[in-house]
């Protein structure tokens, strides 16, 4: 299989690739230590989640309070939305990357994936179907939203910044937020083994949950680990805007069943200047990127990935 032309030439995947990962130890927060009223397991929870951030990009979330529910509505909802006809999907095929709902299917280039982007904050956007799709969302948005805010603050903390830095150079009050739901058939039923190219996000963090395990992979140390989850458990990425080390990952259709994942990306808003913090080029250091706007970034992007590279390279100084 020329897996290499796709990617023109990108070693990412070879013709060697495998596509089975390893079971490595994904680092897992636990949400009530960093919460804690006690000092002294909060900053152990900080340290871990610096530690996680350095060096996998990434950890799992656990013992958060959003209940069950919350969590599955939205899952069984996408179900129901892309269960729709496709014409009425049809309404939100757009071109153009600055649309605020945008669904699409990529059945090309060994990729099975069908996807619906939302933008869901400062202003709040839905599909208009199924009923009470909008409702769910909404709840879950605020819920996770409030999750992804503590996060950061754990994360400034761990920098050494005060605990409301990134929420407030980052302007998190009116922050851009939006969601890519993706559904990938059961391995049964596609004839591709791609639900996503290796890629790295852009927005400061992107907080993922899903029905069912399998298919999500990272690489750590030159190796592509499963990302296991159970239900209740929210993955957390780190991505571009952070920069401390966005996580390589990919999506395999490697599933018995088929499988729905809601990430909500959470950034910046779209008209702050994302540059490297003072903090970090003070003292002989110069800074590594370009300053640009976050809606410029996204644009460049296409709102999203190219095919496995990173923007980063785009700004790099
Ligand atoms: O669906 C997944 O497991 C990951 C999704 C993802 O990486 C993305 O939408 O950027
Ligand atoms: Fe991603």
């Amino acid at each position: 299989m020329a897996t290499q032309l796709l990617t023109n030439g990108s070693p990412l995947y070879t013709t060697k690739d495998s596509f089975s990962g390893e079971d490595g130890a994904i680092p897992v927060l636990d949400y009530s230590k960093l919460v804690s009223s006690d000092p002294s397991l909060r900053s152990l929870a900080v340290h871990d989640m610096g530690r996680a951030c350095i060096d996998y990009g990434c950890f799992i979330v656990t013992n958060h309070a959003i209940p069950d529910t919350v969590i599955k509505r939205p899952i069984d909802k996408l179900f129901e939305f892309f269960d729709l006809p496709e014409d009425e999907k049809r309404k939100y095929d757009h071109k153009d990357p600055t649309d605020l709902i945008r669904w699409g299917k990529g059945n090309l280039n060994h990729v099975s994936r069908e996807f619906v982007k939302m933008a869901v904050h400062p202003t709040f956007h839905c599909a208009s179907s199924p009923p009470g799709f909008s409702e769910i969302l909404q709840e879950y948005t605020h819920k996770v939203r409030e999750l992804g805010i503590e996060l950061l603050g754990g994360i400034s903390t761990a920098l050494g910044l005060e605990r409301d830095y990134i929420e407030k150079k980052m302007n998190l009050k009116s922050g851009y937020d939006f969601f890519t739901a993706n559904d990938y058939p059961s391995r049964q039923h596609s004839e591709n083994r791609i639900g996503q190219f290796a890629h790295i996000d852009p927005s400061l963090i992107i907080l993922i949950i899903q029905n069912v395990s399998g298919g999500l992979q990272v690489e750590h140390n030159g190796k592509w680990l499963n990302v296991n989850l159970k239900p209740d458990w929210i993955f957390v990425n780190v991505a571009d805007h952070l920069e401390y080390k966005s996580a390589l990952h990919r999506v395999v259709v490697n599933n018995e069943v088929r499988r729905a994942t809601l990430p909500l990306f959470l950034g910046p808003s779209l008209d702050t200047v994302v540059s490297p913090a003072p903090e970090f080029t003070d003292n002989g250091r110069s800074p590594a990127y370009l300053g640009i706007t976050y809606k410029q970034y996204l644009e460049y992007n296409n709102f999203h990935v190219i095919d496995g590279k990173s923007c980063l390279n785009q700004i790099r100084l």
